[in-house]
């Protein structure tokens, strides 16, 4: 079974730390990066990927430096970049079997690996169509088919579900979940549906650094006793909204129910309620949401 090490990993663009001493160990299963925009989670996959050299720390495969490797982690790589290229006027089987090429699969073997590949992404039955006929899903998919061609122990997608609608994105996740046996996958998103059932290990990115890190349910738990409940006044509940990161809002009668992620009671009234990993995002990505929703309504 691979084995990944990243030792006090760094990368500093000019007076940016993009990526800020991360250790890691990964083995076998899912590893859902999870973070806002600007977290630093392209960086420390290019990083992995080794397309991009650190400026301090170490990532180590099986025990070796992964910059001695060369061409043997290559091979034991499978890359889908957040915009991976393609050619759209070839079809989908012309287009993985280009690319068995390119990645020195043999010959013998290409074609039958395409077949599988294809099969694997549920593309069998579009395989001859051109490309720029596939929906954002299908090219997605074909986007990990090409990724895996190379039965890659080593498995990295950034942001592989960005731009799916709710059907395609629970499809990419069974597909990932599959695929998991036997592999490290790594995949980052900053939708935490994505990871919350699929992954075996969370890790939580902010600034650069790992804040949180363990199973759905452990990184759940360090929201308790954060995460409270209170119906109040459609003018309160202005206010209180104003004020703290609010994970849901909805009508309740003449009553307004709030969920709302603090450290401290928010309001005379307010009990605990249960957290949930979306609690837990709010409660570190209450600026980055704020940030969205401010580019939003200035985009309206
Ligand atoms: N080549 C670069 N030169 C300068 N700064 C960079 C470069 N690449 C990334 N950064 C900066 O490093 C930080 C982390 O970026 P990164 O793309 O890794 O974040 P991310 O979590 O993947 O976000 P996104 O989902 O938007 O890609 C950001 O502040 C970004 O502006």
């Amino acid at each position: 079974m691979p084995e990944l090490v990243l030792d006090r990993v760094t990368k500093q663009f000019q007076n940016k730390i993009a990526v800020d001493q991360v250790s890691l160990r990964l083995t076998e299963g899912v590893h859902g990066f999870l973070g806002a925009n600007g977290a630093g989670k392209t960086t420390l996959l290019r990083m992995l990927c080794g397309v991009l050299k650190p400026s301090a720390g170490e990532i180590l495969c099986n025990g070796a430096q992964i910059r001695g490797m060369d061409g043997e982690y290559r091979h034991m790589l499978g890359y889908l970049p957040q915009d991976f290229g393609y050619y759209p006027d070839f079809s989908a089987k012309r287009y993985l079997e280009y690319l068995a090429a390119c990645k020195a699969v043999p010959k013998d073997l290409a074609k039958d690996k395409v077949q599988e590949v294809l099969q694997l992404v549920g593309l069998s039955g579009e395989q001859k169509h051109k490309i720029k006929t596939f929906s954002g899903g299908m090219i997605r998919r074909l986007g990990i088919a090409q990724a895996l061609l190379n039965d890659p122990e080593i498995l990295i997608l950034d942001e592989p579900t960005s731009g799916l609608d709710p059907k395609e994105r629970i499809r990419f996740r069974n597909i990932i979940s599959a695929m998991s046996k036997g592999r490290i996958v790594i995949l980052s998103t900053h939708i935490v549906s994505d990871v919350e059932f699929i992954a075996d290990q969370i890790l939580l990115m902010k600034q650069g650094r790992i804040v949180e890190q363990g199973t759905s349910r452990e990184v759940t738990k360090s929201a308790e006793g954060r995460v409270w409940e209170y119906l109040a006044e459609p003018e309160e509940a202005q206010r209180l909204n104003e004020q703290f990161a609010v994970s849901n809002l909805k009508n309740e009668g003449d009553q307004v129910y709030l969920r709302i992620v603090a450290d401290t009671c928010p309001c005379k009234g307010a009990v605990n309620a249960e957290p949930g990993l979306e609690d837990v995002y709010l409660y570190h990505f209450k600026e980055a949401a704020e940030n969205v929703e401010n580019l939003e309504r200035r985009n309206l």
